[in-house]
């Protein structure tokens, strides 16, 4: 396959320490710096045109049959989340699994699924690269999202899952996370307004703007997932917006081995069974 991508921008940052020890919201599981694996250098990377616009229009149009799917109508405004592997959507009218509402109509063709697959391994394998790391490394891990923001007047949250314009680091979400990779199918300005993405120094006010990134339709984002990187979403204020987030682990017992294989929504329960529900 061809080589991976370089970033078209790149910015170093000194790590935090969060990287390679044992997690308590993990079970105390994923102990120990794994080598050629765990950032020695933090960074925050952008690839511009990363997915050409072909590849774009196919993944919305994913999000759209599974929005569809789940909702019908189009779906809701405001946050629309998906986690295309378990089937979980969750909007201001709560959760649905699309798989269960879809019976046994298929809701995606296999070119579907082996596209999305094929996009998931560009983007692990432009991380391992731009990080330098061992080839077979960091691993794709779950869940991943997809998150479509349309803008209404009239929306309000229903809930704090809702409130999607939150500072957070991921590592603190989940703590097995080492890596992230926002991939942009919308283009700041014209797809939508406002709703930029930006780095915050991560001091005690959790307010001060470090660097902003603007989403456009095919630059994948991507930076080490711990605390270095706080980050957040500016409110949409017009249009609609779409992004996928993916993320890469060093501990090799959270890899993801069985994604899409349009059985693993089965494990969860109506809640979530393993903690990975949205
Ligand atoms: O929508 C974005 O630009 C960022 C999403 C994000 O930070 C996340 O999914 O953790
Ligand atoms: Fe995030």
């Amino acid at each position: 396959s061809p080589s991976p991508p370089l970033p078209t921008h790149r910015t170093d940052v000194d790590c935090s320490s969060d990287y390679g020890s044992a997690n308590p919201y993990d079970g105390g599981g994923g102990g120990g710096f794994v080598d050629g694996c765990h950032p020695l250098h933090c960074n925050r990377l952008v690839f511009d045109n990363f997915l050409d616009e072909e590849g774009v229009e196919r993944l919305k149009d994913i999000a759209e049959k599974a929005i569809e799917a789940g909702r019908g109508n189009g779906g809701r405004a405001g946050p629309t989340i998906l986690d295309i592997n378990s089937g979980y959507l969750r909007d201001d009218q709560g959760l649905v699994n699309i798989y269960e509402s879809s019976g046994d109509t298929p809701i995606f063709s296999p070119s579907d699924f082996s596209f999305y697959l094929s996009v998931v391994e560009r983007i692990r394998s432009a991380v391992s690269s731009s990080n330098g790391l061992d080839p077979s490394q960091p691993k794709f891990t779950a869940p991943t999202f997809m998150t479509r923001i349309r803008y209404d007047e009239t929306w309000r949250p229903s809930g704090m899952h809702d409130v999607y314009w939150m500072p957070h680091v991921d590592k603190e979400n989940t703590g097995h996370y080492d890596y992230s990779g926002l991939l942009y199918l919308s283009t700041q300005g014209e797809d939508f307004e406002e709703g930029m993405f930006e780095f915050l120094v991560n001091d005690e006010d959790r307010e001060t703007v470090e660097a902003q990134v603007k989403p456009e339709r095919g630059k994948l984002v991507s930076f080490t997932a711990g605390s270095e990187n706080l980050h957040r979403v500016n409110v949409v204020r017009g249009g609609t917006r779409y992004v996928l987030s993916f993320w890469f682990t060093c501990d090799g017992e959270k890899e993801f081995g069985n994604f899409l294989d349009g059985e693993i929504h089965r494990a969860y329960g109506k809640e979530g069974g393993d903690g990975n529900e949205l």
